[in-house]
């Protein structure tokens, strides 16, 4: 353990700060000092135990099966069908179907159900989980999620909290993937008992705080990295602010404008354009854990709404006054913000392999493209017919996994007498 790595949270939350980039960029750069280290060796988890196989958990499984990992994977599940799907593919490592004993065995636990489970399930467990099995999960919201751990399990175990910033608005097993978490943060968070993030602080003090070793934080930052992600350290209070506003408070929204559409929206919705696509389509997520997650996070996002609220009184009092100047300013400062997205944040989440192959809309069409792409091993992720044609060059799209299975794609289109262009912005 290099006790020089030091990674204190902001006091003040302020999670953009210099002080507090610099210290995750030390510890990152710490950990990636030697580059040809033997990843099985840091991560040193034989028995992985994934608890909930949906999105997130499925994903994690199957990142894991994907990479260099050579330990085991269990999947643990409410659904038997999920478990039993995922044993089939070959994504996870079950021999038993008892999940006590399974538990048993594990020496890395994630928890990747959703947050309203966690405390029924780690009271089922807790007395099966061996003493020295490092407890995570993925769960949305960090500071309720650390009370919870360390009221149930009193300082039993180890528990360093994680969030990745990567998803969809869809659920379950069916559309996890492996590459779910590629360039995606995934926060790390870890509660001491002054409630600051401490990466070197290696005693445990005894106290019902639960206080994870910095051995484990480095583990899991390899697990993170394995996985395809940006592992990045925050306290659990500095998390919650930040995605109340990056995260809980924009879904929030998009439900909101859903609404906003009024007593006919059941006719609107098939007249919108691409704005309000764009802009809502996360109010197509799980109502269910986006209620768990609002009401988790409940202070921080009272707090996200005023600032809301106020924003949209100004707004209000802009347009009532015909103030177009500061209509403008306000406008014009959010555009300039919004265009301030880092690009590789831009990349891993709009940026689609996509090309449009102009094509005739006709029966056959999708067979002789899908055909023309499994003979010559190209992996496509989807299909699509766009029937509107404005402003699209073809009339196929086809989404690829990887900038190769593109290029390799367009090498053939090439060939053959297929037009092509890549993707629009529709
Ligand atoms: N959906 C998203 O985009 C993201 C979600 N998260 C977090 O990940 C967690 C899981 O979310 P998703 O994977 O999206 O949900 P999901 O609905 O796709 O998967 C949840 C899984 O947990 C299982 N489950 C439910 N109760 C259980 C129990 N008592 N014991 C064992 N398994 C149980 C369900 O069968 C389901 O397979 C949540 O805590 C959420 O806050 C984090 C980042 C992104
Ligand atoms: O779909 C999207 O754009 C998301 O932002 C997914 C998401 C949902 C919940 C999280 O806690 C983190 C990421």
């Amino acid at each position: 353990m290099n006790n020089e790595v030091k990674a204190k949270s902001d006091k003040n939350s302020d999670v953009n700060s210099d002080k507090n980039s610099n210290k995750n960029r030390d510890l990152n750069r710490d950990l990636n000092r030697d580059l040809n280290r033997d990843i099985n060796k840091d991560i040193n988890f034989e028995n992985i135990g994934i608890i909930g196989l949906g999105l997130i958990g499925g994903s994690i499984a199957k990142a894991l099966k994907n990479s260099p990992y050579t330990g085991k994977i269990f999947g643990l599940s409410n659904s038997t069908k999920t478990v039993q799907k995922a044993h089939a593919e070959g994504v996870i490592d079950n021999d038993q179907n008892d999940f006590h004993e399974i538990v048993k065995k594990c020496d890395l636990i994630i928890l990747a159900s959703p947050i309203c489970t966690y405390a029924k399930i780690l009271k089922d467990i807790k007395n099966h989980i061996p003493p020295d099995c490092l407890i995570t999960d993925v769960g949305s919201v960090k500071s309720s999620v650390h009370a919870t751990v360390a009221d149930i399990l009193k300082g039993s175990h180890r528990f360093i909290g994680g969030h990745p910033m990567a998803g969809s608005e869809k659920s379950g097993y069916e559309v996890s993937k492996a590459h779910l978490f590629e360039n995606a943060y995934y926060f790390l968070t870890v509660q001491t008992e002054d409630k600051e993030v401490n990466a070197v602080k290696e005693d445990m003090t005894g106290s019902n705080e639960i206080i994870a070793s910095d051995n484990d934080l480095h583990r899991l930052w390899h697990l993170v990295e394995l996985l395809g992600g940006k592992p990045h350290l925050i306290s659990p209070e500095a998390h919650d602010h930040m995605v109340a506003r990056t995260s809980h408070l924009p879904h929030l929204c998009a439900a909101l404008l859903v609404q906003s559409l009024g007593e006919s929206k059941n006719d609107l919705i098939h007249f919108v354009g691409g704005g309000f696509r764009d802009a809502t389509r996360i109010a197509a997520g799980d109502p269910k854990l986006w209620r768990d997650i609002l009401s988790a996070n409940k202070s921080q996002i009272l707090s996200a709404m005023e600032d809301l609220l106020s924003n949209l009184e100004k707004c209000k009092a802009m347009i009532m006054s015909e103030d177009t100047r500061g209509l403008e300013t306000f406008l014009t400062e959010s555009k300039l913000v919004r265009e301030g997205i880092p690009k590789h944040l831009v990349d891993s989440y709009d940026k689609e392999y996509a090309l449009y192959i102009d094509v005739k809309d006709q029966p056959g069409v999708i067979a002789k493209v899908a055909g023309l792409m499994a003979d010559n091993d190209i992996n496509i992720k989807d299909i699509e017919i766009i029937h509107a044609r404005e402003h699209i060059p073809g009339v196929l799209k086809v989404g690829y996994y990887t900038d190769s299975a593109l290029q390799n794609a367009k090498l053939l289109f090439n060939h053959t007498l297929f037009n092509w262009s890549e993707a629009c912005n529709l």
